[in-house]
């Protein structure tokens, strides 16, 4: 049984465009990054606390056959690392901060079984526009960029803050989908 240890509805959306079927946990980890840990490293333990809370969410007999996946997604300007916006003053400063820029968006996938666990990364290059302050505070007052890493969505209006991507639209998205479907097989999950 396949079980996305997520609140995220981006995450189940791309994981459902595998044609998987899956069934959701509720987890609440602790997203702070240690001092001076590097971004990949903090994306990487937070998706894996993410895929362990869920499986302890899991009965005995449910762990038998489960296989839980989890994922983290943050956005990294210069070591800077921004995850999802406070609030409206919070979103302003991280979109006056990409704008112009090129970023990074890391997304780490972690999977738990009863006998192993394993994880990959991807990491994308998105290049944003020169934004206006206008331009800024319209698109907060969409509303769109809470509950997002950096304070965008690719899939929304974001997509019209951005110049150039390059890597993975799933990966920016919240879930990578090229590294979950590898990492699914060898699982032993069709997909
Ligand atoms: C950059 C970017 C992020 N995001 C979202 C994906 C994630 O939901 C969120 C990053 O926050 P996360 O902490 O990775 O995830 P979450 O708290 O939303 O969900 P979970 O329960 O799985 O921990 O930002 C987009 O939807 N579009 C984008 O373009």
């Amino acid at each position: 049984m396949l079980y996305l240890a997520s609140q995220s509805p981006r995450r189940r959306e791309l994981l459902g465009q595998l044609g998987a079927n899956f069934s959701i946990l509720d987890v609440d980890v602790e997203e702070v990054p240690f001092p001076e840990e590097a971004p990949i490293d903090y994306v990487q333990r937070v998706a894996r606390d993410k895929a362990l809370a869920g499986w302890e969410h899991l009965t005995r007999e449910a762990q038998a056959d489960a296989l839980v996946i989890a994922s983290d997604t943050e956005v990294v300007l210069d070591r800077r690392v921004f995850g999802k916006p406070k609030d409206a003053d919070d979103a302003v400063d991280m979109l006056q901060a990409l704008s112009g820029h090129t970023h990074e968006v890391i997304s780490a996938v972690c999977m738990v079984s009863g006998k192993r666990e394993e994880g990959d990364v991807s990491i994308s290059r998105v290049r944003f526009a020169a934004l206006s302050e206008p331009e800024i505070n319209a698109y907060v007052a969409t509303g769109e960029p809470f509950g997002k890493a950096g304070a965008y969505a690719i899939q929304g209006r974001g997509a019209t803050l951005i110049e150039h991507l390059e890597g993975s639209y799933s990966g920016v998205m919240g879930l990578p989908l090229f590294e979950t479907a590898r990492l699914l097989r060898s699982f032993g999950v069709a997909v």
